[in-house]
């Protein structure tokens, strides 16, 4: 049985007191839920007082990104070792915005998974289609290239640990989600592609998340998809009251 999970990617949103509140509020308001992992993904300069505020309290914590070296003449930017340091156990690899604003390619992304994995952190890996792609039919040789190439040379052990994240770039911040019909076909067919890959153990253990325009309104339909483990979380993740309804709505999936 695959525990869902609820992220919250708060993108470039949130300095650090309003970080500090929001993690708290989570906190409080996710307290006691046994049957979902919930997850907040502040900027990482508010990693570390996020960290402090969120300690023992059931949340997790995720970086938007990470380099793959450990250290380095690599201005701006942060290390597997740095966020891990500042109390991370995830990381979101691949989001569309780093691939499209950030020229992110595949085979960046593929290196940073093995190097979460080596770091004993869980990635998040965000794959998707863009509207195009999906009106001329290939949304899922697009998917099916993505996953492939995020995973390229992981070891069957890691995929448990390893998460997707499906999110239809068309879906994102636009207030038009997938219906649960496309995204049940998407994943079902990336858990088909696991399954060929590594085996039907590890594709009933990977967990695929949907997201995109997930709001407290639309959550129940879509996490009532059969290979849908929950959801990573935008817009709706910047408020208390959103993120915890949709957290509490995922929590009661049978
Ligand atoms: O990482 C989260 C996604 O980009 C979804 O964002 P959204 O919920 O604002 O559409």
């Amino acid at each position: 049985m695959r525990k869902p999970i609820v992220a919250g990617n708060w993108k470039m949103n949130k300095h650090i007191g309003e970080a500090q509140e929001l993690a708290a509020g989570v906190a409080e308001g996710t307290n006691g839920f046994d049957d979902v992992e919930v997850v907040v993904g502040p900027t990482a300069i508010c990693l570390a007082p996020v960290a402090a505020v969120i300690e023992g309290s059931n949340l997790g914590l995720a970086a938007q990104n990470m380099h793959w070296a450990d250290s380095g003449a690599y201005t701006g930017e942060v290390s597997p070792t740095m966020i891990k340091d500042a109390g991370c156990d995830w990381v979101i690899l691949g989001h569309s915005e780093r691939r499209e604003y950030f020229h992110e390619s595949d085979k960046d992304i593929n290196h940073k998974t093995h190097v979460a994995i080596e770091h004993d952190l869980k990635p998040i890996v965000c794959i998707g289609e863009t509207l195009e792609e999906r009106e001329d039919e290939r949304t899922l040789q697009k998917v099916e290239f993505q996953v492939r190439a995020a995973l390229a040379g992981v070891n069957k052990s890691d995929i448990k640990n390893i998460v997707i994240a499906y999110e239809p770039i068309w879906a994102i911040g636009t207030g038009k989600t997938a219906s649960p019909e496309q995204a049940q076909e998407v994943h079902a067919d990336i858990r088909s592609m696991i399954a060929d890959i590594y085996g039907q153990e590890a594709a009933d253990a990977i967990r695929i998340l949907y997201g995109g325009s997930v709001k407290p309104h639309n959550i129940a339909e879509i996490i009532a998809q059969p290979d849908v483990d929950g959801a990573l979380v935008g817009g709706a993740s910047l408020e208390v009251d959103s993120f915890v309804s949709i957290a509490e709505t995922v929590n009661s999936k049978q």
